[in-house]
């Protein structure tokens, strides 16, 4: 298996790429592409460890060598927030270079998986789809938001206030990635029970827990280790689905499978083709479906900004 992190000399891309060097099945290749002039550092860094997964650097004209071949592509590439920001704040730059990685992926490497982490996500995979789709390769089933930090987050936030170890505990969170389209499935929790008042105050928490970070780094960035840790989660997911493994679930934002929006984010079981089955989450409280309804037209709007992004209309 190849996989290939855009953005691997960043934040993320560097607490990323070092999980994937420890964790990837042996005989991996591990691609490491960066227009920051550190990312052969970066590569022969890591290449230091000594795990059967090979790594090599790819600096800023070598993009279509890092891709090609790639059966896993993880994006992390893009400018993160500061304090007073919205994620949607982060389109102006973000669009563009997510359109232009895209465009490459298409030319080198068009079945790879493709998991963008850059934000804002609700609108950057509309910008990948329509990239992918202006090629005329685009496959629903091959690309994925990353949601999975959000995931993380609920498990730990409800494991840390049922006392339990966080990996034993299980929620699916749905929608898409940015405040109010965040939406965990608390009710379904087992053994949890919260009062209306908790409930809406945990909600909220796992929503904001991004603002939590980029406030607590004052200035510095926002989540990288926790969304390090959360993406190598699922492209270790997206390669154990590739080699056959039976039930590999994750939740994450896909197009096809939903009836509210184009792209919504769901559990999904993933195969040798990426998403082998949308899946279902379940009856929703009365607390959760009025929070669903009323994030539908943020959501839409956030996916309609980016297929506009492209197609100019
Ligand atoms: N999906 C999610 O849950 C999360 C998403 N994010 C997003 O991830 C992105 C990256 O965050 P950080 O790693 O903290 O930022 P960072 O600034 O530490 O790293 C970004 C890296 O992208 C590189 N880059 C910029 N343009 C590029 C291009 N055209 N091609 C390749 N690389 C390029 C930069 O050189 C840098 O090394 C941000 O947009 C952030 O908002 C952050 C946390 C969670
Ligand atoms: O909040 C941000 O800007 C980064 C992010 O997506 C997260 O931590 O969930």
């Amino acid at each position: 298996m190849k996989v290939a992190v855009l953005g691997a000399a960043g934040g993320i891309g560097q607490a990323l790429s070092l999980l994937l060097k420890t964790q990837l099945p042996a005989g991996s290749e591990l691609a490491l592409y960066d227009v920051a002039p550190v990312v052969p550092g970066v590569a022969v860094d890591l290449s230091h460890i000594p795990t059967a997964v090979k790594v090599e650097g790819f600096g800023q004209e070598k993009l279509a060598d890092a891709l090609t071949g790639a059966d896993v592509v993880l994006i992390p590439a893009g400018v993160p927030r500061k304090p007073g920001m919205d994620r949607s704040d982060l389109f102006n730059v973000n669009a563009g270079i997510v359109r232009a990685l895209v465009e490459a992926i298409a030319d080198n490497c068009p079945k790879a998986l493709v998991g963008i982490i850059t934000n804002p996500v609700n609108t950057t995979v509309a910008i990948a789809a329509e990239v992918l789709k202006a090629k005329g390769v685009y496959d629903a089933k091959r690309l994925f938001g990353v949601t999975t930090l959000d995931v993380i987050r609920a498990e730990t936030f409800i494991g840390e206030k049922l006392g339990k170890n966080p990996a034993d505990v299980h929620i699916n969170v749905i929608g898409g990635h940015s405040g109010v389209t965040i939406l965990p499935l608390l009710s379904q929790v087992e053994g949890l029970e919260l009062s209306a008042d908790e409930t809406a105050a945990m909600t909220k928490r796992i929503q904001n827990a991004g603002t939590e970070v980029v406030e607590a780094k004052a200035g510095g960035g926002s989540a990288t280790l926790s969304m390090g840790q959360a993406a190598a989660r699922f492209g270790l997911s997206l390669i154990r689905g590739l080699q056959g493994e039976a039930n590999v679930v994750e939740c994450a934002y896909v197009e096809g499978g939903s009836e509210h929006a184009r792209f919504f984010a769901q559990p999904v079981r993933l195969g040798k083709n990426g998403v082998e089955e949308v899946l279902g989450y379940g009856e929703l409280s009365a607390f959760e479906q009025g929070a669903l309804d009323s994030a539908l037209a943020t959501l839409k709007g956030d996916i309609t900004l980016g297929e506009e992004f492209v197609t100019g209309k």
